[in-house]
């Protein structure tokens, strides 16, 4: 089985998107996860482009790699000057990397317009960029930039640039999808018309403006190439380039090549989630393999299959990239989510037992005023426990007022709230202050509950999200509230829906409250 060369331009490629920009120590800790991850290759950067790329090339030898080469990126030399003379050539060779990648021009077109040489000049450059290169070090990649387009437009001269690179004695030539249009079928007929002319191993480096860049690369890899470059989640210049976290599961459960170890592999996720946190960056939770959603089961029938095999609505096992089968509840649920999601809350029900229907017609009913429990699991679990009688009553609300008053016109507003609570046969009556009414709703819940319940102090609003949906009765528009708690052992979502913001709040801060008290009373 030949073995498929990982070469990831995360650090490089991945920073010439619009949104990314990383710190000298964020890209070390990349490349130490890369490297755990078992990537072959790591493109640092360019050092002849800026001193934070020079910096990184510096600090990385010290940094804790065990097995990736590190792979310093550029161009080929500038016309008019030499290899010996030009500064990029220079400073890469400076920076000491493993590997040296440049790219140079295929396509006659750019070569008129972009360099505006002769088309003799630009294979003279290639040629000695990678003779120099090649003299100072061990290792030499040649990227063919706008290989599929320069092919397309004079497949004579494209080959001759490859040959350039090849008579340069490079150890790897990569055809660069660099504009990202070409589609899967038009790779196999001309890399087998590149394989007739030249011996040396081939890359595939693609982008994603067709969204064909995971196809393309692995249709290069079919047709022989040996080495893929990409990046992890994807990231990269204008629509991203090829995503690594999509093309190596792909290659190593579905193409049989071998280019981690099934261990390694089981880290994927937390690589690209890692990746994503570095870069201040939301996860994209529908990314195939490893995104949130990506094994999330919502229709009954889906979830009725699974339940019965897995693979039955499943491509591969979640948990060979380090992912997890999710059932997720909604007005799409059929009774075996009901039962899914009861086992995972360790609640018994019976498929049979009419409580079960009637947990589902009270969720089809709710969801229709408009609650969602995909984010709000903790609320999903008491309707289910209050459905069968089995949650302890741990306080009730007697009632609650909030004041909103603002005095002179620059002044903050001012929100104030009472709350009467009872627990057992006491009866608790408190006021607080907050910088907004639900705020000081929350304050003054938490001041009644903590003299019974202490614990409470533990716990945090970590997020809160009001989202105002459609009329459904009349002109009245409903808001639905998504509150995100935590405390030092886990995260939970509660929701509240009312025609009033504060109502809604109150409904989504009383479950979140129950939820921390019903999880300690089990020792969760
Ligand atoms: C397909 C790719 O993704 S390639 C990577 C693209 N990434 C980047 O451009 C990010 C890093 N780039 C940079 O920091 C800067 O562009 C630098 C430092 C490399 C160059 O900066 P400058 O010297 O100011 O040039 P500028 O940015 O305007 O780029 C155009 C120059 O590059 C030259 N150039 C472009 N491609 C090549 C090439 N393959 N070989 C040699 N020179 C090239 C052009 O001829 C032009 O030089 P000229 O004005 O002397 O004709
Ligand atoms: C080299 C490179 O990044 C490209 O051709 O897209």
């Amino acid at each position: 089985m030949t073995a498929i060369r990982l070469y990831d331009t995360t650090l490089r490629d991945g920073t010439q998107a619009e949104e990314i920009s990383f710190l000298v120590e964020d890209k070390i800790r990349i490349a130490e996860k890369l490297d755990e991850l078992g990537i072959h290759y790591i493109e640092g950067g360019w050092p002849g482009s800026n001193p934070k790329d020079i910096d990184f090339f510096r600090k990385i030898r010290k940094a804790s790699i065990k097995q990736t080469k590190i792979a310093a990126f550029g161009s080929t030399r500038r016309a008019k000057s030499t290899p010996e003379k030009d500064n990029n050539l220079r400073t890469l060779i400076q920076a000491e990397p493993d590997v040296i990648t440049i790219f140079g021009k295929t396509w006659d077109f750019h070569v008129r317009e972009a360099l505006r040489i002769g088309l003799q000049e630009n294979l003279d450059l290639i040629h000695d960029s990678l003779v120099y290169l090649k003299q100072n070090v061990a290792e030499v990649f040649y990227d063919a930039e706008h290989f599929f387009d320069g092919y397309k437009a004079n497949p004579e001269y494209a080959i001759n640039t490859l040959r350039a690179a090849q008579d340069a004695g490079v150890d790897c030539i990569v055809l660069c999808d660099t504009n990202g249009g070409t589609l899967p079928f038009e790779l196999p007929p001309i890399i087998a018309e590149v394989r007739k002319h030249i011996a040396t191993p081939l890359g595939i480096h693609a982008h994603n403006d067709s969204e064909c860049a995971v196809a393309n690369s692995l249709v290069a890899i079919d047709c022989g190439c040996v080495h893929v470059q990409g990046t992890i989640n994807g990231f990269g210049e204008r629509c991203g380039n090829a995503n690594l976290c999509s093309i190596i599961p792909s290659l190593m459960l579905k193409m049989g090549k071998q280019c981690l170890t099934d261990q390694q592999l089981v880290s994927l996720r937390e690589v690209s989630r890692f990746v994503y946190e570095l870069a201040n960056l939301v996860p994209n939770k529908h990314q195939p393999y490893v995104g949130n959603s990506a094994f999330a089961h919502k229709g009954g029938v889906h979830v009725s299959a699974i339940q019965r095999h897995a693979e039955t609505y499943e491509h591969i096992r979640p948990e060979r990239v380090g992912n997890v089968s999710r059932v997720l509840v909604s007005d799409l649920s059929g009774r075996s989510n009901i039962l899914a999601k009861a086992e995972q809350f360790n609640i018994k029900l019976d498929s049979k037992d009419p409580l079960t229907i009637e947990i589902l017609e009270r969720l089809k009913d709710l969801e229709n005023q408009g609650y969602q429990f995909e984010g709000a699991e903790a609320s999903f679990d008491l309707l289910m426990r209050r459905a069968l009688g089995t949650l302890r009553p741990f306080f009730s609300v007697v009632g609650f007022r909030v004041i909103d008053s603002k005095r002179e016109g620059e002044e903050k507003p001012f929100s104030e709230a009472t709350v009467q609570i009872k627990v057992g046969g006491h009866v608790e009556h408190t006021a607080a202050e907050g910088n907004g009414p639900v705020n000081a709703l929350d304050h003054a819940l938490r001041k009644a509950l903590e003299n019974f319940y202490p614990q409470i102090k533990e716990m945090q609003l970590l997020d809160y999200k009001v989202r105002v949906l459609p009329a459904g009765r009349g002109t009245a528009s409903v808001t639905r509230v998504l509150i995100e708690s935590g405390d030092k052992t886990m995260r939970w979502g509660t929701v509240g829906v009312s025609d009033n913001i504060i109502d809604a709040s109150y409904y989504a801060l009383i479950d979140a409250f129950l939820y921390k008290l019903l999880k300690d009373s089990k020792g969760t």
